[in-house]
C-alpha cells in the first residue's frame, strides 16, 4: 500500500520521562513537508549520548521524546523540494547537517551547520517549528535531529547522507555517530603525524575508532588508559601498543603518561565525558606543542579546569563534534572506505537485537565488552 503523503502509524521507543524504561508505543509519523524527508529506519544502534540524555543528564533533553542518533534506513518519501534523494535510497540520518550555505558551512573551518541547529535541540522540525511524531494526538519531541528509534522518522534533507546501496545497513548504522567521531578526532581534529605519541582516555567504541584512526595516521605509541584494565586485549586489535589503568597507581594519572614518555604525549583524546580525565588528558601532553581533543559529552553543569600555565607553555585544548567529518559529504566517503575494508565496522558490532528489546540494549551497554549493540527495528 502507497504510504506517501499518509500519516504512518509504526513502532517507535518513546522515553516519557528520564531515566525510566522506554515503552514501544504506537506512534503517528505525519508525511515529510517542504525540506524533509521521511525513512523508514532499518537499523538502529545506540550511542553513549542516547544513554545520557535519557538519563537526564543532557541539559538540551526534553521529554518525551525519540532518541536514536546512529541508524540506517531507506527513504520513504520526500517533501516539496526535496532533489538530492529520493524513494528507495539507502540513507545514514546525520545528528550534524550540512547545508552547503550557512556562515558555518561555507567557512571551511568547521562541520558544525547552523541551519536547523536551533530547533533540532528544541526537538522540532525547522520548518514550522513542530514535532512529525505523535502518539494519539499527543506531539512527541524529536531528538538530535534523527530520532531513529522509531520505525519511520522524519529528518531534515540537509542531515541526510545518500550511500552505496550495496552496503550492508545493519553494520553501516555505525557510521552515524561513534566510529567516525574518533577516526575524525585523530585525523581531522588532531593531524595526528606519523611517529606521534599518543594517549587514548576510555576504551569504548570512540576511543577504539580514535586509535584505530591513529594507527592508521602512523603514531609510534598509542597509549591506551581505561579503568577497566579487561579492555587492553581487544583494544590491542584497535591499534593500542600500551595500556594504562589508572586504578594501578597512587599518583596522578597524568604524572604517571608524562614519566612514560619522556615528557608527554604528543596528541591525547579524552572519549569518556568526565572533566577531571579532561584536565589529565590536557597535562599529559608535551610541554610547547602538545595538543589534547576533548570528544566525550560530559554531563550539564560539569566544568573543565587547569592551570592557565599549561596552556601558556604550548598546550593546545581543543574538541571535536562527529570527528570534524562534514556529514552530507563525508559519510558516503566513510562507507566507501568501509566497503574497501580501510576502516573498521563490523568489530564494533559486539550485539543484535530486536527493536522490541531496546531496554535490554541500555543494560548491555553497561557492561564492560558491550561496544554497539544494533537493533533489527523490523525484526
Ligand atoms: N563529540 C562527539 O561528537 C561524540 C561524543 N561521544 C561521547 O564520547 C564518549 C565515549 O563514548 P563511547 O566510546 O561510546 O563510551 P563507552 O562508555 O563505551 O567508553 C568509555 C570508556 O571509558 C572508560 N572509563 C570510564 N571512566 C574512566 C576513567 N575515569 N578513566 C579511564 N577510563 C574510564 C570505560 O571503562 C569505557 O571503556 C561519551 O561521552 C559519548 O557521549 C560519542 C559520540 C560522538
Ligand atoms: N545536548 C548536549 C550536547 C551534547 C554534545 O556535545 N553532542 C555532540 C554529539 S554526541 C554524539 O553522540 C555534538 O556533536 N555536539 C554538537 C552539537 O551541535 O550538538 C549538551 O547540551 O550538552
Ligand atoms: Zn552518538
Ligand atoms: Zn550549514
Amino acid at each position: 500500500m502507497a504510504t506517501q503523503g499518509q500519516v504512518i502509524t509504526c513502532k517507535a521507543a518513546v522515553a516519557w520521562e528520564p531515566n525510566k524504561p522506554l515503552v514501544i508505543e504506537d506512534v503517528q509519523v505525519a508525511p515529510p513537508q517542504a525540506g524533509e524527508v521521511r525513512v523508514k529506519i532499518l537499523f538502529s544502534a545506540l550511542c553513549h549520548t542516547d544513554i545520557y540524555t535519557w538519563s537526564g543528564q543532557d541539559p538540551e533533553g526534553l521529554f518525551p521524546c525519540i532518541l536514536g542518533h546512529e541508524a540506517a534506513g531507506i527513504v520513504e518519501s520526500v517533501g516539496e523540494g526535496v532533489i538530492e534523494v529520493q524513494p528507495g535510497d539507502h540513507v545514514i540520518p546525520c545528528y550534524l547537517a550540512e547545508c552547503r550555505e550557512c556562515k558555518f558551512c561555507k567557512s571551511g573551518k568547521t562541520n558544525l551547520c547552523g541551519k536547523i541547529r536551533e530547533a533540532t535541540g528544541a526537538g522540532v522540525m525547522f520548518g514550522d517549528r513542530k514535532s512529525r511524531f505523535s502518539v494519539n494526538g499527543k506531539p512527541i519531541y524529536h531528538f538530535m535531529g534523527t530520532s531513529t528509534f522509531s520505525q519511520y522518522s522524519v529528518v531534515h534533507d540537509v542531515s541526510i547522507a545518500k550511500v552505496d546501496p550495496k552496503a550492508p545497513l545493519e553494520k553501516i548504522c555505525l557510521l552515524g555517530c561513534g566510529v567516525p567521531t574518533g577516526l575524525g578526532a585523530v585525523w581531522n581534529a588532531a593531524k595526528v603525524e606519523p611517529g606521534s605519541v599518543v594517549a587514548i582516555f576510555g576504551l569504548g567504541t570512540v576511543g577504539l575508532a580514535a586509535s584505530e584512526g591513529a594507527k592508521a595516521a602512523g603514531a609510534s605509541r598509542i597509549i591506551g588508559i581505561d579503568i577497566d584494565s579487561k579492555k587492553y586485549e581487544r583494544a590491542k586489535t584497535f591499534g593500542v601498543t600500551e595500556f594504562v589503568n589508572p586504578k594501578d597507581y597512587e599518583k596522578p594519572i597524568q604524572q604517571v603518561i608524562i614519566e612514560l614518555t619522556d615528557g608527554g604525549v604528543d596528541y591525547s583524546f579524552e572519549c569518556i565525558g568526565n572533566v577531571s580525565v579532561m584536565r589529565a588528558a590536557l597535562e599529559c601532553c608535551h610541554k610547547g606543542w602538545g595538543t589534547s581533543v576533548i570528544v566525550g559529552v560530559a554531563p550539564a553543569g560539569k566544568e573543565i579546569s587547569t592551570r592557565p600555565f599549561q596552556l601558556v607553555t604550548g598546550r593546545v585544548w581543543k574538541g571535536t563534534a562527529f570527528g570534524g567529518f562534514k556529514t552530507r559529504t563525508q559519510v558516503p566517503w566513510l562507507v566507501e572506505k568501509y566497503m574497501k575494508k580501510e576502516i573498521k565496522v563490523d568489530e564494533y558490532v559486539t550485539h543484535s537485537l530486536p527493536f522490541g528489546e531496546i531496554n535490554n540494549s541500555f543494560d548491555l551497554m553497561h557492561e564492560g565488552n558491550c561496544l554497539r549493540c544494533v537493533l533489527d527495528m523490523h525484526a
